[in-house]
This record gives structure tokens, C-alpha cells and sequence, in this order.
């Protein structure tokens, strides 16, 4: 279970260096990018939470806060009821992240990352390679698992390093964009994995995406990001109900813009 509760951050904007021109007018730079201003979010075990929002909406920088990489300025977040700030330990071991950078070492085959990183949380060698073969199945890395991940189409790096992502078994699954640059069957092939971790072992799953479709084949509840806040949540059918619209596309512009008159 996840509970994202009013979370806002900002960076500080490394201001453009003046010249030519600019050095004429120096115009000031904004000092700070507000990235997030106010994200809410609570998923539960056995579903999958998206959160769905534009480009530059907050998605990536709300993730990265549940991952522990930096604090939120305020707001608060808990996995399965530690805070994320003050225990990021304990947190980071009830969850499996699977963020923007897959990271994986090249010299080292698909199980030789899946291994080391089950190590690294702690788990014996005998109960990671165990692990390792568990995922290979469900993620469909049969062929590919005893090859170094140098050279890996963009479809096996994903699943590899989600399969490391799992390897020690996380009650809660957090995923970037996880269908970036898959092809349809590598999109099908995960979301059949999702649903399966989901469904049938009761995982809380929490994704960001700004794919419609990827929500609408996947997700049990959605969070709806609008310039660095949520703006609504519920099922499709409420949110479609919410904003008085038939179709998901048009209900997320309608709550997502609501300044923006209609085009299409
Ligand atoms: N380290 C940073 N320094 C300055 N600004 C940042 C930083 N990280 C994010 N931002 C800004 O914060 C805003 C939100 O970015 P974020 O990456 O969280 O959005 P997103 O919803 O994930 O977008 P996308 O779908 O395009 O990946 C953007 O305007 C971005 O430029």
C-alpha cells in the first residue's frame, strides 16, 4: 500500500548564462521550477494505480520522491505505513522501482544483474537464482537471461531490469513509463505480467504514463496530474462520469485542461 499525501517539491533553475543579446537585456531568470505543488495518491494492494498526466506534469519527480532520491519539500509519503523520508531503508525494501534509467551493467548476463541485485537486499545467492529463474518465466527473458545485457533490444533491457527490480519479491511495484519504447507485443507481454503480479498475488502496482490506452487496458484507479497537481482520481467510468464525457481521451482533457476549449 501506498499513500502519497500532498507531496509538493521544487528545483532551484539553473538560470541560462547570459550573452550576446541576453548580456544586453539580462533578463532575470525564474529562480525555481515548480515541479510538484500538490500530488495525492493511495494505492492499494491487488491494483493498479496510474498516474496519468502530460508531459512536465510532476509524474517522473512525484516517482522519484517515492523512491527515497530526494525529499519532498512538504506533504508526506508511506509504503505500507513507513515514511519514505525518515525510514527510506525500510521503505525501499517493500518496493520494486523501476524508473526512467534501466542502469544495467553490459559486461554482466541478464541473470548475473538479476542475482547481484538480490544480493545486494540481502538475500542469499541460492534463494536469488531461485528468484532469477521465477522471473525469467513470467517475464518471458528465457532466451536471453544466460547473455551478457550489452547489446539487448530496448524490449529485454526492460524486462531485465524489471526482473531486478522484483527479485526480492516487493510487496509494492513502481514503474516509470515502464512501455517507453516497447513495441506492441513487448507492451502486451508487460502488461500481461502486470496484471498477473496484480491480480494474482496481490501486488500494489503504481505506473505513471501519459498513454491513455495504457491506463484504460490496465488500470483500477487513476491519478490525473495536471501541472504539478492531481486534479482528479477514480476509475475510468467515474472519471468519465466526473467530467461528463464518454470517451477516457475526452474525459482527461476536460479534467486535465479544464481552460482548454475543445478542438477535436
Ligand atoms: N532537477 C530538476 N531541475 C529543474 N527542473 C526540473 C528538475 N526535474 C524536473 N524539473 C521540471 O519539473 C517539471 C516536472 O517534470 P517531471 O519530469 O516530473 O514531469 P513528467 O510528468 O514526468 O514529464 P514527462 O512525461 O515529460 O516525463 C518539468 O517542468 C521539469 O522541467
Amino acid at each position: 500500500m501506498i499513500t502519497i499525501d500532498r507531496v509538493t517539491k521544487r528545483f532551484k533553475a539553473a538560470p541560462a548564462k547570459a550573452s550576446g543579446l541576453g548580456a544586453l537585456f539580462k533578463r532575470p531568470a525564474a529562480a525555481y521550477v515548480e515541479a510538484v505543488k500538490g500530488v495525492s495518491l493511495s494505492a492499494t494492494n491487488g491494483r493498479i494505480t496510474g498516474l496519468l498526466g502530460p508531459n512536465g506534469a510532476g509524474k517522473t519527480t512525484t516517482l522519484r520522491m517515492l523512491a527515497g532520491l530526494f525529499a519532498p519539500d512538504s506533504g508526506g509519503i508511506d509504503v505500507d505505513g513507513i515514511d519514505v523520508t525518515r525510514a527510506p531503508q525500510q521503505a525501499l525494501a517493500r518496493m520494486g522501482i523501476l524508473g526512467d534509467a534501466h542502469g544495467l551493467y553490459p559486461r554482466l548476463t541478464a541473470r548475473e544483474n538479476i542475482v547481484y541485485f538480490g544480493r545486494l537486499q540481502g538475500m542469499s545467492r541460492e534463494a536469488a537464482l531461485a528468484r532469477s529463474e521465477a522471473l525469467s518465466d513470467l517475464l518471458d527473458l528465457k532466451k536471453v537471461i544466460d547473455r551478457r545485457t550489452e547489446g539487448f533490444s530496448q524490449g529485454e533491457r526492460m524486462k531485465t531490469a524489471l526482473a531486478r527490480a522484483l527479485v526480492h519479491d516487493p510487496a509494492n511495484i513502481v514503474l516509470d513509463e515502464p512501455t517507453n519504447g516497447l513495441d506492441v507485443l513487448a507492451t502486451r507481454s508487460l502488461r500481461e505480467a502486470l496484471r498477473h503480479l496484480a491480480r494474482d498475488q496481490g501486488k500494489c502496482i503504481v505506473f505513471s504514463t501519459h498513454i491513455m490506452q495504457e491506463v484504460e487496458y490496465l488500470c483500477d484507479e487513476v491519478v490525473v496530474v495536471s501541472r504539478g497537481s492531481s486534479v482528479a482520481h477514480g476509475s475510468i467510468p467515474a472519471l468519465k462520469q466526473q467530467a461528463g464525457q464518454e470517451r477516457f481521451e475526452d474525459a482527461f482533457v476536460a479534467l486535465a485542461f479544464p481552460d482548454l476549449k475543445e478542438t477535436a
